[in-house]
């Protein structure tokens, strides 16, 4: 039988779906040693290899096939635009895409007509604002920290993720309008769906029965 090899994603979603792996039966104790600079992980009895990579990689990972499926934020998904399936939301890591800014950028936003907005999220932001044909929308790529934007006058709006809005109201902002709610998802390589369909599938139904009873 050959392996199935298996992208986590690093930081946040990681402790969560490694704790959805083991009550599925999917040892992951190994791959919690943050001291280890081992990068894959080979459980010979179920066949599996497992890997954890930046979350943008993970789509990347799935769609060339080097992973068969891989658990990676639906904000993700949206942004990297990859030929992959989305089978399964795993209802944790909840959060919203949002547009934020300072309360009085809610009237900028609109009627005027030139908006800057910064975002890590250029791709998910250039949609979101693609219907607004009067309005002249430039998107400012940023990397991290984006409530600053708004606060040193980089952009007077931003492209975000809101999970608690914590960061917001610590730096004088709120959510302007609301994008579309996140969570992290399983996502499979067409082929591997198709060649693996028993062994993913088994996954997939073993995952969906441990998030129905919690
Ligand atoms: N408060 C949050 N902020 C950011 N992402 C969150 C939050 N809550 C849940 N998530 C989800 O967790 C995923 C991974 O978040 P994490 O912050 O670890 O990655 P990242 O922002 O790409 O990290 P970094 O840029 O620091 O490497 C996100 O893609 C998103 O789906
Ligand atoms: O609503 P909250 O609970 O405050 O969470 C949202 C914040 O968390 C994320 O930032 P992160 O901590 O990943 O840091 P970064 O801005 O450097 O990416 C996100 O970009 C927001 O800034």
């Amino acid at each position: 039988m050959r392996y199935l090899t298996i992208a986590l994603t690093k930081g946040r979603l990681a402790k969560k779906t490694m704790e959805l792996f083991d009550k599925i039966g999917i040892n992951c104790v190994e791959m919690q040693d943050e001291k280890s600079r081992k990068l894959i992980f080979v459980n010979e009895e179920l066949k599996l290899k497992l890997f954890l990579a930046k979350g943008p990689d993970v789509p990347t990972y799935v769609e060339y096939g080097a992973a068969d499926f891989g658990i990676v934020g639906k904000d993700t998904i949206l942004e990297e635009g990859r030929q992959i399936y989305e089978v399964l939301d795993l209802n944790i890591g909840n959060c919203d895409m949002c547009v934020c800014g300072p309360k009085e950028a809610g009237k900028y936003l609109e009627h005027h007509q030139f908006i800057r907005v910064a975002t890590k999220y250029p791709n998910i932001a250039r949609d979101y604002f693609y219907n607004r044909k009067h309005q002249t929308v430039d998107i400012i790529k940023l990397n991290g920290s984006i409530e600053l934007a708004p606060i040193v006058g980089l952009s007077e709006v931003i492209v975000d993720i809101v999970e608690t809005g914590a960061t917001l109201k610590e730096n004088g902002l709120c959510v302007l309008e609301k994008i579309v709610p996140l969570s992290a998802r399983v996502v499979v390589n067409p082929v591997s769906m198709k060649m693996e369909d028993d062994r993913i599938k088994k996954i997939i139904k073993d995952l969906r029965n441990v998030i129905e009873k919690q």
